[in-house]
């Protein structure tokens, strides 16, 4: 198999000039059909995988006042050609798209007032590309009723195509048939679009700025020892994390520079002891006049926020190494922020909601992909937003998003994990955005291995680092 690209996920508007510039060339309504039949594959094939069989199966469309409800009805058209009993919910009856309920109509498909208790699988036409806020209230009724899986045409109706929010209420679906190219939302809102399925309608978008690190991304840019590899080579990484009150934020964030990479962690700070006890490998310094050479920082998991922790966060980013402020670092910073502002290396941030609002004066919201690229930019620094989908942005837009896929890393210090692996990358080499984005997905797919289905601390998701990096380079 070859190596599946990273993903990349585009705006509507992208989606539009990549419409408008292939559909000048083709007939009238060519896209349309295009998009129809790859809808209608995509339905058959889930009837098949769920019933064994296509033809006597019972579908039902609910169909909006746009394109959207085009692409179901044609697609509905050709479902009933191959014996599925259609039935469609037009929710704006008399703004239904007008040449796909004729083709609906023609094939033998018929309009109802609801989903009937017999329908299997519900396609959701409603509203695609264009949609604005929550599903309106006819659509709104009719998926109230609804029991069976459904399948979104383009986007799940009520999640913003752009921004990925999820309104109230808003369409779940099993799974979202897309057409051309992923949309942001694909990324952004992964539990309501369920598996996400492209249909190649001869479409090229181009100039995507939200991204996704394939499994396999991750695996070959992990800095791996070779023959003439050193120590010095894969990264030097210094920690300035947790204090004699609290060594455990020391000792969780080592644990995870140790396991990312095998370069060489510093430690300094007052928890020394504590974490050579655990780590013989740490080397260790009271403070930074006695730390020697590193490559990266990693500054803040339970360092304080007191006089001396700014002193010391203020004269880590004066170095021109790649710096990481987590934690009570973000504290000390968001009355600070000159010190990132004006510095002009490597920075990567990695808030959670609160440090967010720290920083930025206000909470992440429903937008947050607006809002991390607004911090961002306002900083001049990477910032790594956590959260069940991380998104990481650069001052200039640029976005990786990691969906976890699982929630086992909501656990005390698992995100002094995470800095101590994105730390350890961006001393091998890895730009803040990257090092970001692939700490994340190998600190995730940890957190699953070590749960097993069973709740962790930090400390089995820190040991878990190692099988993890191994089963993404297993990855063929
Ligand atoms: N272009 C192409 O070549 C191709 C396009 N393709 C397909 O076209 C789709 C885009 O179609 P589109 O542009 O007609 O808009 P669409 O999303 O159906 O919205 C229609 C109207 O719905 C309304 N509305 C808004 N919000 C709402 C809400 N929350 N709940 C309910 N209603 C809401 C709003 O109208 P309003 O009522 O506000 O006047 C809006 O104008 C795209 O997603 C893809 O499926 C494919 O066939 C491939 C080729
Ligand atoms: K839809």
């Amino acid at each position: 198999m070859g190596h599946p690209p990273i993903k990349r996920y585009f705006a509507a508007e992208q989606i539009r000039v990549a419409e408008e510039a292939t559909g000048r060339l083709l007939a009238d309504g060519v896209l349309m059909r295009r998009a129809a039949s790859g809808l209608a594959g995509a339905v058959a094939a889930e009837l098949r995988s769920r019933h064994g069989a296509v033809y006597g199966r019972a579908v039902t469309l609910v169909i909006g006042s746009g394109d959207n409800g085009g692409d179901a009805l044609f697609a509905g058209a050709v479902l009933r050609r191959r014996g599925v009993a259609v039935s469609a919910v037009l929710t704006a009856p008399d703004r239904a798209h007008a040449a796909g309920l004729a083709a609906f109509r023609s094939a033998g498909g018929r309009v109802v007032d609801g989903v009937p208790d017999t329908a299997e699988l519900v396609v959701d036409g409603v509203v695609g590309l264009r949609g604005t806020g929550p599903l309106r209230e006819a659509a709104a009724a009719v998926f109230a009723q609804v029991r069976v899986p459904v399948v979104a045409v383009d986007v799940p109706s009520g999640v913003d195509a752009d921004t990925g929010v999820v309104h109230d209420p808003s369409v779940r679906a099993e799974i979202t048939v897309t057409f051309g190219a992923r949309r942001i939302a694909h990324a952004l809102a992964p539990a309501a679009c369920g598996r996400v399925e492209v249909v190649d309608i001869g479409i090229d978008a181009d100039g995507a700025r939200v991204e996704m690190l394939s499994d396999r991304d991750v695996a070959e840019g992990w800095p791996l020892p070779g023959p003439a590899s050193t120590k010095y080579t894969q990264g030097v990484v210094g920690v300035i994390a947790g204090s004699d009150r609290y060594p455990g934020a020391g000792i969780l964030c080592s644990a995870g520079a140790v396991a990312a990479t095998s370069g060489m962690v510093r430690y300094v700070g007052s928890a020394a002891a504590t974490v050579v006890d655990h780590f013989p490998e740490v080397v260790v310094a009271p403070d930074l006049d006695g730390a020697g050479r590193v490559q990266a920082w990693v500054v803040g998991p339970g360092a304080g926020t007191d006089d001396a922790a700014l002193e010391l966060l203020r004269r880590v980013l004066a170095t021109d190494v790649p710096v990481l402020v987590d934690a009570d670092g973000l504290t000390v910073l968001a009355h600070h922020p000159e010190l990132v502002v004006e510095r002009h290396h490597p920075t990567l941030l990695t808030p959670h909601d609160g440090e967010f609002e720290r920083l930025a004066g206000r909470s992440p919201g429903h937008d947050r992909l607006s809002a991390v690229r607004g911090l961002a930019s306002a900083l001049g620094a990477t910032v790594l937003l956590k959260g069940k989908v991380t998104l990481v942005a650069d001052p200039g837009g640029e976005v990786l998003v990691n969906d976890a896929g699982n929630s086992w890393a909501a656990t005390a210090g698992a995100g002094d994990v995470l800095s101590g692996i994105a730390g350890a990358l961006l001393a091998a080499g890895l730009s803040p955005r990257v090092a970001g984005a692939a700490a994340a997905r190998v600190h995730a797919l940890a957190a699953d291995l070590a749960a097993d289905g069973a709740p962790i601390g930090a400390s089995e998701l820190a040991r878990a680092v190692r099988p993890a990096v191994r089963s993404l380079r297993a990855v063929r």
